[in-house]
């Protein structure tokens, strides 16, 4: 295919762009998030002082991604306990923010543990609130870590499926340094693949309706300076019966024991094709996102979202007080219903492998995922 629907990114500003910070102002501590749904027009901050409103900021994509998720989480219960809010109520309010990125309870179970753990020792309420924020700040080291690990995998794995090199790579929805402490799961094993000059194009799903690919991962690319080419979600099966796709590599959301994998809606399509084509459909993600009490695919709740995120674009995040509608631009005629699911579901069939900071999953199976959980030290068998 020609090289006019390149673009190679020319903007060399650091490829790690933080996506949230503790900081501890004169006026007390704050959880700063890079408002996510301003991006790439503006670079904006919110600044949550309290967990009501990082529950607002979660619900709103602003925070985003399942490992961010679960970092962001950690520091809310950490939020609520230093300012001396009932942590209880914020957990539970956290915690069901968003419901399918099993991450996002992983970190305010971890935080929460942490901050009662204290306080059943007979610690006071500021020790307690140390504690919570020490597990958020591990949490999020640990989610650096465990990113480096995985681009280290995920790019042996490459190698050894497509040993030519030259890798043109299809990924969806947003998976680099803006879900992660560090250069995320999915965007981290392409960047560690251009870094090695092994990447030849990162193909970019806009990722239909909230354009997570478009905005967001377009970004990342761009600043990365690797060649990205981003297209509609439904040019995706040209592509691949152009023979333009070598591997396709997604991040997830949450992991069922049977290696069902639940990820931004549209990754199911991609695996269908990617079969079809006998390209590689790659999965990269944490082991916490492996959920051994999530039995199959049809066990996992995928969030619906509102309809107005598809019948109108440029909608403000937050919706219009007591109506259906947006606040955007209708594309539909007014009163049309939409099916918004904000996920999808992959069998494990279709799934050639999980990469994870333990090692890669291949083939994907309950025993292979399950000897997988056995070994970290981060997901416990119930
Ligand atoms: C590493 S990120 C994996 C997933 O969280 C990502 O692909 C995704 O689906 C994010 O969805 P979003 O609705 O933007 O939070």
């Amino acid at each position: 295919m020609a090289d006019q629907y390149a673009h190679s990114g020319d903007n060399k500003r650091p490829t790690e762009i933080p996506a949230l910070r503790w900081e501890e102002p004169p006026e007390g501590p704050v959880l700063v998030l890079l408002d996510q749904t301003r991006l790439p027009a503006e670079e904006v901050e919110l600044v949550c002082t309290d967990a009501p409103a990082l529950v607002e900021a979660i619900r709103s994509l602003a925070v985003r991604g399942a490992p961010l998720l679960g970092v962001a989480g950690a520091y809310g219960v950490a939020l609520a306990a230093v300012r001396g809010f009932d942590v209880d109520d914020a957990a539970a309010a956290l915690e069901s923010a968003r419901p399918t990125a099993v991450n996002l309870s992983v970190g305010v179970r971890r935080a929460h543990a942490a901050h009662q753990a204290v306080l059943a020792r007979g610690g006071d309420s500021r020790q307690a609130a140390v504690a919570a924020l020490d597990a958020a700040r591990q949490l999020h080291r640990e989610d650096a870590e465990a990113s480096a690990r995985m681009a280290e995998h995920g790019l042996a794995l490459l190698d050894e499926l497509l040993p030519g090199g030259g890798h043109r790579i299809l990924t969806h929805c947003n998976t680099g340094s803006l879900v992660s402490g560090g250069e995320g799961t999915a965007f981290a094993v392409a960047l560690a693949a251009h870094r090695v000059g092994r990447l030849r194009r990162l193909w970019v799903d806009e990722t239909r309706p909230l354009l997570q690919g478009a905005r967001l991962t377009a970004y990342e690319a761009a600043r990365s300076g690797m060649a990205y080419t981003l297209l509609t979600d439904n040019a995706a099966g040209s592509l691949f019966a152009a023979g333009e796709v070598d591997a396709v590599l997604v991040g997830a959301d949450r992991i069922a024991a049977d290696g069902s994998v639940a990820n931004k809606v549209g990754s199911y399509p991609l695996a269908v094709l990617a079969r079809y084509h006998h390209v590689p459909f790659i999965v990269v993600a944490p082991v916490t996102t492996v959920d051994p009490r999530t039995p199959d695919g049809a066990s996992i709740e995928v969030e619906q979202r509102p309809g107005h995120e598809v019948t109108e674009i440029m909608a403000p995040q937050v919706p219009v007080a007591g109506t259906e509608a947006g606040g955007g631009i209708p594309v539909a005629p007014l009163g049309t219903q939409a099916y918004n699911p904000a996920f999808d579901v992959t069998p494990p069939e279709l799934v050639t492998a999980i990469v994870t900071e333990e090692g890669v999953v291949s083939p994907v199976t309950t025993e292979a995922l399950a000897a997988l959980c056995a070994r970290s030290r981060q997901v416990t068998i119930s």
